[in-house]
């Protein structure tokens, strides 16, 4: 069955433009479709265009050329901006920046309030948005009493109310300490397993091993996709990109070079503990042990 895109970007190219002498240009030349249902991971070092081109995914950054299509609709008609953002959802870097309320369940609502949304449709998506983070016993608290993992997830819940197909995540973990990124990357996961669109930017390797698809970018364009496990099998072009690979892709890497026999295509933890019992049984059932 042919994949169908929720998002098309097309040919697209950005530069900021500073003042009239400045300009500085960001992407080049970007096209990438993403696929209903998939959970796509953009990576790329400090400055390769990662924010830039996750704003052009909700139109907000518009192309300076080329085209990006949500569902169809370009995201140059800004008279249906509302429509597009509802379908693709973006949750930011820091938690502060996007609560607008002073009370948790307020803050999950002002999307629809925006959007007109009646009261009894509102509570109910209120309710469900609040449920699916976990954070149903926080909604009358102020959000500042809230730690920065909460912060976030009421931040998603915000987008979940709009009952988006797609959910942008751009560096949403990188503010936050392991226990807050663990409690953001398991609402994604289930999230994901629902059948949510998940396009999410990061720095952190272990998180990308959870993707589908892997975009690498460099100099504003798209230089590597693959799976994860693609991927992080080209450590050093990875390298050469000045970018990490998950500690259990390093360890296998390390054990494969003394070992060939031990797997170096590994991006789990658990990956390792089980290729360790596999070269055991292995050798137990060489020696006839
Ligand atoms: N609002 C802005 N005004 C001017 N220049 C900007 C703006 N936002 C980004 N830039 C510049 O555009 C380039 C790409 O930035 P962008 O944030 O898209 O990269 P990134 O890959 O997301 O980086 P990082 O990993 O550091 O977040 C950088 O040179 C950056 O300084």
């Amino acid at each position: 069955m042919a994949k169908e895109a929720i998002i098309r970007v097309e040919q697209v190219a950005f530069s900021y433009q500073m003042n009239q002498e400045q300009v500085i240009p960001v992407l080049h030349d970007v096209s990438l479709e993403v696929y209903s249902g998939e959970y796509l991971a953009i990576i790329g070092h400090n400055g390769s265009g990662k924010s830039t081109l996750s704003k052009h995914l909700n139109g907000i950054l518009t192309p300076q050329q080329g085209d990006v299509w949500v569902n169809g609709i370009n995201t140059r008609e800004k008279a249906r901006i509302y429509e597009i953002r509802s379908q693709v959802g973006m949750v930011f870097q820091h938690p502060d920046n996007q609560i607008v309320a002073t009370i948790v369940e307020d803050d999950v609502a002002f999307g629809l309030e925006n959007l007109g949304v009646p009261a009894a449709e509102m509570n109910e998506r209120v309710n469900f948005a609040l449920e699916a983070v976990g954070m149903s016993e926080f909604r009358h608290r102020p959000p500042h009493h809230l730690s920065g993992g909460q912060k976030q997830r009421v931040a998603i819940a915000g987008i979940l109310a709009m009952k988006p197909q797609c959910l942008v995540l751009d560096e949403a973990t990188s503010m936050l300490d392991s226990y807050g990124r663990q409690e953001i990357l398991s609402v994604v996961r289930k999230l994901h397993q629902e059948g949510m669109t998940i396009v999410t930017v990061t720095h952190h390797m272990s998180e990308v091993a959870e993707a589908d698809r892997v975009l690498v970018m460099e100099g504003g364009q798209i230089v590597m996709e693959g799976t994860p496990r693609e991927i992080f099998a080209q450590q050093e072009r990875l390298h050469e990109l000045h970018l990490d690979v998950p500690d259990a892709s390093r360890i296998a890497g390390l054990v494969h070079a003394k070992n060939p026999a031990f797997s170096s295509a590994i991006i789990h933890n658990q990956e390792i503990i089980d290729e360790v019992k596999r070269l055991h049984l292995r050798r137990a059932e060489a020696s006839g042990t």
